[in-house]
């Protein structure tokens, strides 16, 4: 059967690994370490999935070599931020090739944190403290007419696996009862989630996303998502975990008029008290202090929350 159509194609290179190190002339040294995809898109790539013609095709490996490439050649302030190299490696691919129309460039960094002495950091030596994964999307396409030099960019960057828990200050009480239901009011439960948060930067042209400290914004969103889930004092935040992803993402639109929308998802991964009435013992609601941490099932909150005007519920 050969009548079908292409409905949207990529294609490119993933898990490209490179690390880039800037050399300070008095020793300080910084280092990233990035898994990098890249795939392409245009219409002309069509023969290449229906014919078997391969003229067009910048293979695969052209392009892993041109994340090295760029990865030595750019000023090093391009290279170190992942959202800045994401959109760097994309306009990139999209002003080189006249038939490429679009190129999404995914970067996830490994998150070595610079080790400490006496509370002094150390100019080249790094540790992994196993905490959360901070990934970077750029998408940048020509405008139409394809043709067009000028280009739109979207970058969405984001975290996962970030783990936190709290042994109070959460309740889960209220909620939709009937003969299915056999959890009792939680006033007061332990909390844990395994956070995976993102936002979305939404740029007409390249050079509004140049002012960007994209740093800041990640650290940022990490700031609020922690300090909503551990202490914001409003009870009522604390009601479930859908209010607390709610204020944690709305934090993050107000302090950073840049972000369109900031989308969470959040496990809530259960810890019961065990009972041990059978034993005599109470170890339940106010009394509990020894629990089960259950692998699975996990609750499972997400939600999209947007500017008034960008809103769909
Ligand atoms: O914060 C919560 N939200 C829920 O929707 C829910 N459902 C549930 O069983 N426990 C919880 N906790």
């Amino acid at each position: 059967m050969e009548n079908s159509i292409i409905k949207s194609q990529a294609y490119g290179k993933d898990l490209v690994r490179v690390v880039r190190v800037v050399r300070h002339p008095d020793g300080w040294q910084e280092i990233v370490d990035y898994t990098v995809r890249c795939l392409l898109s245009g219409k002309e790539f069509g023969p290449s999935y229906t014919k078997g013609d391969n003229k067009l095709v910048i293979a695969t490996d052209s392009q892993k070599n041109t994340v090295f490439y760029l990865a030595k050649t750019l000023p090093a302030e391009k290279v170190m931020v992942p959202e800045v190299f994401a959109t760097e490696i994309a306009s990139f691919m999209v002003n080189k090739y006249p038939h490429v129309t679009s190129c999404q460039i995914k970067i996830i960094t490994k998150p070595w944190e610079r080790m400490q002495f006496d509370n002094k950091s150390h100019p080249h030596s790094f540790v992994r403290e196993g905490k959360e994964t901070r990934w970077a999307e750029a998408v940048v396409a020509k405008l139409n007419p394809p043709s067009a030099i000028a280009t739109t960019a979207h970058v969405t960057s984001g975290f996962y696996d970030l783990e936190v828990l709290k042994t109070t200050n959460s309740s889960f009480v209220d909620f939709w009862r009937d003969e299915l239901t056999t959890l009792p009011d939680m006033p007061d439960r332990m909390l844990s989630t395994r956070v995976q948060c993102q936002w979305r930067f939404v740029a007409e042209t390249l050079e509004s996303l140049k002012g960007v400290d994209f740093n800041a914004v990640y650290a940022g969103a990490k700031r609020h998502t922690l300090d909503a889930f551990a202490n914001d004092p409003r009870a009522w935040v604390h009601a479930s975990v859908q209010t607390t992803l709610y204020i944690m993402a709305d934090r993050i639109l107000n302090n950073f008029a840049q972000i369109d929308d900031v989308y969470y998802a959040l496990p809530n991964i259960h810890y019961f008290p065990f009972d041990m009435s059978k034993f005599g013992l109470k170890n339940l609601q106010t009394d509990a202090e020894v629990y089960m941490p259950l692998a699975d099932p996990s609750g499972y909150i997400t939600a999209t929350i947007a500017r008034p005007s960008k809103g769909k519920l």
